[in-house]
């Protein structure tokens, strides 16, 4: 794609358009006369004077305005995937730029076309002319925010013999390639759900966790396999369709504490671009209002619920309990029929959360929330649960189909401890790599365990004295563990002899 400003082109162009605006301050002028005219003359004299204009001006314009018609905030998809393109496009034809600091890293300017500079962009042979405009409040408004009022929009000017082309082929083009650069650019967030007073809702901070899935400490066949599915199910878009299922997966990461669960969800959010959307069921106030929260949320992008064990109470008999303390308080969307409304047995955590919560979020309800109707809007969501207790989840909450994945984080093994000695030691072998093999044979720590060990407490800590900490931490849980078995051991043949003896 060629890409030319010429002036003499422009001039032509604006020569038209102020024939156009002559014509157009003819035609008001005869706005004014033609209640004069009698009636007959009238419509006859409009009719010609609309076809002499599209006679003389045989440019065609389209026009895209920076806000959608249907929200007064909301930028227009296609007006910021035309300014992305014009922006990557633009900046060294035009002259008179606008400089902003929003790259990605925040470092570098970004230069745009400034408001009323246009320029000339050839494809395929074909001419057209892009111009970036704006209008301003109008003079008797008084506004807080001035900037708001202002409208801005691109202008796409072509010959009506081009149309076909510049409105199918090139503007196939610029949108595609567009939107690359869009995604590309895309600063992810991270959203929660934060309800006030009066508004519920998602609120979002920039998405920076550094965890990728060459730092995630887990077996290597493992990771490869979730990586597979990852990229199988981003590049699905058609092969969802043609089977006839909405564009989602669910992963259940489950393992105790301190097994990487959080951390494997900012490896896939990093990995496959997305942005994340943490939900905290707790805040949530019903089912209804778990459907908005899910229609509120973006494609690309990882629902999560963590702790789903003990992130709510959806058992029957705390119902009965609430019922009973208000008869009034029906649940209406409350749909669960006779399905079973035990989502977990309680937990101690779950227990702690009991109190706090005012929800009336119900497993029929979140069950719709994964794979009801609604869930199909929008498309490209994973759907993320952790837990640290698998067992206690209702079987229907996690079943094949609703939770595609279900992925075991668990305590460090001698390849997990290689990924974490290579991150933060940076050493692939050391002498004492062996002992650390066997005791990891013996005893169970947690990723999150061997990390805190490995992790260098001054300056001065060389690799062999943060291994050295940590073969210690492994020998003293061995001997702790040994220590509570020759226990255990005591203990039964104690009992054996107190049966023995009557
Ligand atoms: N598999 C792992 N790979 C790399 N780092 C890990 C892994 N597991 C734990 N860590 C380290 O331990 C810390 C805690 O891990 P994380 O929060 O992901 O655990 P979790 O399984 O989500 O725990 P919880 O069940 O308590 O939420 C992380 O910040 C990370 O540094
Ligand atoms: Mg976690």
């Amino acid at each position: 794609m060629m890409l030319i400003k010429k002036r003499r082109e422009m001039e032509a162009l604006k020569l038209w358009t102020n024939l156009g605006s002559s014509l157009i301050a003819l035609m008001a002028a005869w706005t004014m006369l033609e209640k004069y005219l009698p009636e007959q003359l009238r419509g006859i004299f409009t009719r010609h004077t609309q076809k002499l204009l599209a006679f003389l001006n045989p440019y065609i314009k389209i026009r895209f305005p920076e806000l959608s018609g249907t929200s007064r905030y909301r930028r227009s998809e296609a007006y910021v995937t035309i300014h992305a393109y014009l922006t990557a496009h633009t900046s060294p034809a035009a002259k008179s730029l606008k400089a902003s600091d929003t790259s990605k890293d925040g470092r570098s300017l970004v230069l745009s076309m400034d408001e009323d500079e246009e320029v000339c962009h050839v494809f395929r042979g074909v001419k057209v002319w892009w111009a970036s405009r704006k209008t301003s409040p109008k003079a008797q408004s008084i506004s807080l925010y001035p900037e708001d009022d202002e409208k801005r929009f691109y202008v796409l000017t072509f010959h009506k013999r081009d149309r076909e082309v510049v409105v199918g082929e090139y503007m196939g083009h610029v949108l595609g390639e567009g939107r690359a650069i869009v995604a590309g650019n895309r600063q992810r967030k991270l959203y929660s759900n934060n309800p006030t007073r009066n508004w519920c809702g998602w609120s979002s901070v920039a998405f920076e966790h550094p965890a990728s899935f060459d730092t995630l400490a887990m077996p290597v066949k493992v990771k490869e396999g979730i990586k597979k599915d990852l990229v199988k199910f981003s590049q699905g878009k058609s092969y969802y369709a043609k089977i006839g299922k909405p564009w989602k997966r669910g992963y259940l990461l489950y393992g105790p504490p301190g097994t990487g669960k959080s951390t494997m969800i900012a490896a896939i959010a990093n990995f496959l671009n997305y942005d994340i959307y943490n939900l905290e069921l707790t805040t949530v106030k019903d089912n209804s209002e778990l459907i908005k929260l899910l229609l509120e949320t973006t494609g690309k992008s990882i629902i999560v619920i963590e702790d789903i064990d003990c992130s709510l109470d959806l058992t029957g008999q705390r119902k009965s309990e609430k019922k009973e303390n208000s008869e009034d308080d029906s649940d209406s969307d409350d749909d669960s029929g006779g399905k079973s409304n035990n989502i977990v047995s309680k937990s101690l955590k779950e227990k702690e959360k009991e109190n706090k919560s005012d929800s009336r979020v119900t497993l029929s309800g979140l069950l719709n929330f994964i794979d009801g109707i609604w869930s199909a809007c929008g498309g490209e969501r994973i759907i993320v649960f952790t837990t640290n207790y698998v067992d206690k989840l209702d079987p229907a909450l996690i079943r094949r189909g609703r939770m595609d994945m279900h992925i075991e984080m668990s305590y460090c093994c001698f390849e997990a401890f290689k990924v974490l000695a290579k991150n933060y030691l940076d050493i692939e072998e050391h002498s004492l790599f062996g002992r650390v093999k066997e005791l990891l044979a013996e005893i169970k720590m947690t990723p999150a365990n061997v990390a805190e060990n490995l992790l260098p407490k001054s300056v001065e800590d060389s690799e062999e004295k943060c291994l050295r900490n940590l073969v210690e931490a492994l020998e003293k849980v061995k001997e702790e563990e040994d220590g509570k078995l020759k226990i255990e051991k005591k203990e039964k043949q104690w009992q054996w002899i107190k049966s023995v003896l009557g």
